[in-house]
């Protein structure tokens, strides 16, 4: 596993016969998952840690884990990665041990080495004789091209956790844990990062946490939702999307439409019909088919004269408060 230096976790050393690491033999074609958890616990005490977390994470993609502050998500992504120990479960890998790289949120490196140097000695922890010129194309990938020579010390927070970053992938993992690789990062290091994430999908298999969940949607084709140290739903991002925010349309008419918010408010088929200002309204229905099946039928009963009707954008973040019913 290609992490150097790069830890800020309480206790690294995983301990033999508490967390069962299991890698299988590999044999033609692989398959399954990239990796998954069985009831994952690690108990801090106080109602605090992570309780019977399952998480399968498919092989190509690209795996977001969000949840508000203090759900576990370090704490989950560490075991996962080797750093930290679980009282009890077990994380089993369907890729080579060896080629799971993990990036921590806060990278930390001897501060008298290069960039180049950290990234090279990440490297050759996982193949001896591995190119320099992997080396140069990580710095290039992350953005740290022009930083090879200087002082891991002297970087910034967000070049720290680009060189993070860089040395995770230097040697082309299997499989990338990353715990919020764009916190710290201005949108353009954010936007940066994220296309790297996305350049990555099919050959390496990327789970990666954060905050934002723009970030998420973005890239991520899985999600898990973990909040107060349990999974409360993974699964396509899309389907999470889709079954968990209501759908509703903005409908346009010509003058005020009294007579169409009226008609839309009688049918069963409608959970609420609102007035956004006069002749526009958002119609939200009970399921989106039948909201695909009726609105139609109701526009063509009326005589309002109608000038759009839009599907509105489902976005995770209204999903994410759906399922947990809060803020993040
Ligand atoms: N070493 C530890 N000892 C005791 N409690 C801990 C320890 N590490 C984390 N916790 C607690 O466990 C809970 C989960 O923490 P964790 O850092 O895993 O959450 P997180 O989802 O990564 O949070 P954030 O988004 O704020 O980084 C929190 O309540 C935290 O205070």
């Amino acid at each position: 596993m290609a992490q150097p230096m790069s830890s800020a976790s309480d206790d690294r050393a995983p301990r033999p016969g508490r967390t069962a690491v299991e890698t299988p033999e590999h044999t033609g074609e692989p398959t399954g998952p990239a990796v998954l958890t069985r009831a994952l616990t690690r108990d801090y005490g106080g109602g605090t840690g992570i309780f019977g977390i399952d998480l399968t994470v498919p092989r190509g993609c690209v795996y977001g884990l969000v949840g508000p502050n203090g759900a576990g998500k370090t704490t989950l992504l560490s075991i996962m990665g080797g750093t930290r120990r679980a009282d009890s479960g077990e994380v089993v890998f369907g890729v080579d041990r060896r080629r799971v790289a993990v990036s921590t949120d806060v990278p930390e490196f001897e501060p008298w080495l290069t960039a180049s140097e950290v990234v090279e000695l990440a490297g050759n922890l996982v193949d001896r004789r591995l190119p320099r010129e992997k080396v140069k194309v990580a710095l290039h990938r992350t953005g740290l091209s022009g930083c090879g020579d200087r002082k891991a010390g002297s970087l910034s927070r967000g070049m720290t956790l680009r060189l993070g970053l860089a040395a995770a992938l230097v040697a082309d993992p299997e499989l990338l844990i990353l715990d919020e690789p764009t916190s710290a990062l201005d949108p353009r290091g954010r936007a940066d990062v994220l296309d790297l994430v996305a350049s990555m999908r099919e050959h390496t298999t990327v789970v990666f946490s954060s905050h934002i969940l723009a970030d998420v949607q973005r890239v991520c084709d899985h999600v898990g939702v973990v909040r107060a140290g349990r999974l409360l739903y993974q699964g396509s991002t899309a389907e999470l999307v889709d079954t968990h925010m209501r759908p509703s349309w903005l409908v346009r008419v010509r003058g005020g439409g009294t007579e169409l918010l009226r008609a839309f408010a009688a049918e069963n088929w409608v959970a609420r019909v609102s007035s956004l200002r006069p002749g526009l309204f958002r119609v939200e229905a009970r399921s989106l088919e039948a909201g695909e099946r009726h609105l139609a039928e109701v526009l063509s009963r009326s005589s309002a004269r109608v000038v759009s009707v839009a599907p509105e954008e489902s976005d995770l973040e209204a999903a994410f408060l759906s399922i947990t019913g809060g803020p993040r």
